[in-house]
């Protein structure tokens, strides 16, 4: 593991919900010595200009470079819902990987996702299994929250096995439950203490 190991945790928010869950997660992750947390967005994507955003964000999170992808020690990385599936500003990014691939350099670290939706049921699971797909491919080890984590079971509105999420309704509420922000808190732990373990 490097100097200073550190989960990236990864993502995209047009609306504000998975920049919130992200700073939950962060908090996860820095309740374990040893590790810490890296919070990166990705920039959007336009179709009919090169130019989609500025070089540096107007607020929030630094955009990730490929370098802080490659350095990680572990991987939270978490989109909206859209349509069942990742946003494409995050599949855009991932798509630029091939040479991390080629490389293997993210061979074995744990990864996890964690994401927000407007309805129910609307692809929350779905969502996450699309983030799952390309980190997999990457060699990256898939952690999901086990029903230890009670709130996994008292929640009424996010939380999967699989991974964090929250419920945005049609609002955009980015308050989350507090059974969401324990889950994504215990999600973030969980990279962390995955990322020690696996990298010894
Ligand atoms: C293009 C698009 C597609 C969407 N598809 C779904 C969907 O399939 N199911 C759903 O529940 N919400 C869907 N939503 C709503 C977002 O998932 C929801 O607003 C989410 O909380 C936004 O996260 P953010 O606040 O981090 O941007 C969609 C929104 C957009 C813009």
């Amino acid at each position: 593991m490097s100097a200073n190991p550190y989960v990236l945790i990864l993502f995209y928010s047009r609306h504000g919900s998975i920049a919130e869950m992200a700073k939950h997660l962060a908090r996860g992750v820095n309740t374990v010595n040893g590790i810490e947390a890296k919070v990166r967005q990705v920039p959007d994507v336009a179709s009919t200009t090169t130019l989609a955003a500025p070089a540096l964000p107007d607020e929030g999170a630094p955009y990730c470079t490929l370098e802080e992808l490659a350095d990680c020690a572990g991987l939270a990385m978490g989109s909206p819902s859209y349509f069942g599936s990742m946003a494409a500003p995050l599949k855009h990014f991932i798509d630029q990987t091939s040479t991390l691939w080629l490389t293997g350099r993210l061979i074995n670290k744990p990864a996890c996702g964690f994401t927000s939706a407007s309805t129910m049921h609307g692809g929350q699971e779905q969502c996450l299994h699309s983030m799952m797909t390309p980190l997999i491919h990457h060699g990256m080890i898939w952690a999901g929250l086990p029903y230890k984590n009670k709130a996994l079971i008292s929640t009424l509105s996010g939380g999967t096995p699989y991974g964090a999420s929250h419920l945005a309704n049609s609002t955009n509420d980015t308050n989350l439950t507090e059974d969401e922000k324990a889950l994504c808190e215990a999600q973030g732990k969980r990279i962390a203490e995955l990322a020690i373990k696996l990298s010894k």
